[in-house]
């Protein structure tokens, strides 16, 4: 079996983790986003990327869920007492390593898609991870600060305005001129099932559906197309989603998020057993769903969520 998955950072990597686990034999393609990546002190970060393949490479820092284990921050320190920052920014020195071999890559001429693959060969996550694009494309989001209206990276507002101001605007810069990147269009085509993890439906899967082809390439594919919501009881499960929905307009419930999808995308939508109210209005809008356990409380609970989303596939095909 084929499986696609679009993804972000820590919800789609740890909802990959629990994919692999409930099925082990099929061929997973993860299309990446690249809307959070930054350049910090010359180099190019794809946090999203680093993630999903730390994650299911044994790498990642499982407490934080994003970064190495047995990080050291040496490097940020010795930038830090030269004045050179940002130093909201937690970039420890075995994480750096990846940077710099990514950064010399890229200089040399190879595409992300590329550079992403000859970094997988390390960490082996079993998975075909794609980035959604080689071009650059980089999520700004207008806030006012202190009255007055500024435009800040994504990284920027996540990590350093910790989402505290309302988002504005969100906009991912340079999507409508990038092109999905070389096997995204193809896996889209030729797969059997295509899910969308509890990712933040904004700048997560939002930027990678931003990208000219894939949203289309997603609608029209062969393959049922299951989400899981990222929103339970009315909150997001993890990280500030809700700030964001708020800049485009969506109510943060399980079904404003499903609605905003689309029934064109979308064939399911699994919701968590605290939603269960949620289900009829979902498919009153056109889209199967079910109410089950949506808390990705270890790899087994994970995994029986992504049970459940090839079980509403294989019932929506
Ligand atoms: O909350 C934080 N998240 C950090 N993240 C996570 C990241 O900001 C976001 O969670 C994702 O971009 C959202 O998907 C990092 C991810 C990396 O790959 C590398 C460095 C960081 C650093 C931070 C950080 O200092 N604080």
């Amino acid at each position: 079996m084929r499986i696609v998955v679009l993804a972000g950072g820590i919800g789609g990597a740890r909802f990959l983790r629990g994919l692999k686990s409930a099925a082990p034999a099929a061929e997973i393609t993860v299309i990446g986003n690249t809307g959070d990546d930054i350049h910090l002190f010359g180099l190019k970060v794809c946090p999203d990327l680093d993630t999903v393949m730390y994650t299911l490479g044994g790498g990642i820092n499982e407490d934080q869920g994003w970064g190495r284990a047995d990080e050291s921050f040496t490097l940020k320190e010795e930038l830090a007492a030269y004045g050179v920052g940002p130093t909201w920014f937690g970039l420890g020195d075995r994480d750096f390593a990846t940077h710099i071999v990514r950064t010399q890559m890229l200089a040399a001429g190879y595409p992300l898609s590329a550079v992403t693959e000859a970094l997988c060969d390390r960490w082996q996550p079993g998975v075909r991870l794609l980035p959604m694009s080689d071009d650059r494309v980089e999520t700004h989001v207008a806030v006012t600060e202190n009255g007055e209206r500024r435009v800040v990276h994504f990284q920027e507002y996540w990590v350093r305005l910790r989402a505290s101001l309302a988002a504005e605007a969100v906009v991912p810069v340079g999507a409508e001129q990038a092109k999905p990147a070389p096997g995204v269009l193809e896996a889209l085509a030729s797969a059997d099932v295509i899910l969308l993890p509890p990712s933040n439906p904004v700048v997560s899967i939002g930027t990678i559906l931003a990208v000219p082809g894939i949203r289309e390439a997603v609608a029209g594919a062969a393959a049922p197309v299951v989400g899981l919501s990222p929103i339970v009881g009315g909150a997001p499960v993890r990280g500030m989603a809700d700030k964001v929905l708020a800049a485009v307009g969506v109510e943060s419930t399980a079904a404003a998020v499903a609605r905003h999808y689309g029934a064109d995308l979308l064939d399911g939508w699994l919701v968590d057993t605290a939603d269960a109210d949620a289900v009829a209005e979902v498919e009153a809008a056109g889209i199967a769903c079910r109410a089950v356990p949506l808390m990705m409380t270890g790899t087994e609970a994970t995994a029986a969520m992504a049970r459940e989303a090839l079980s509403l596939a294989e019932a929506a095909r």
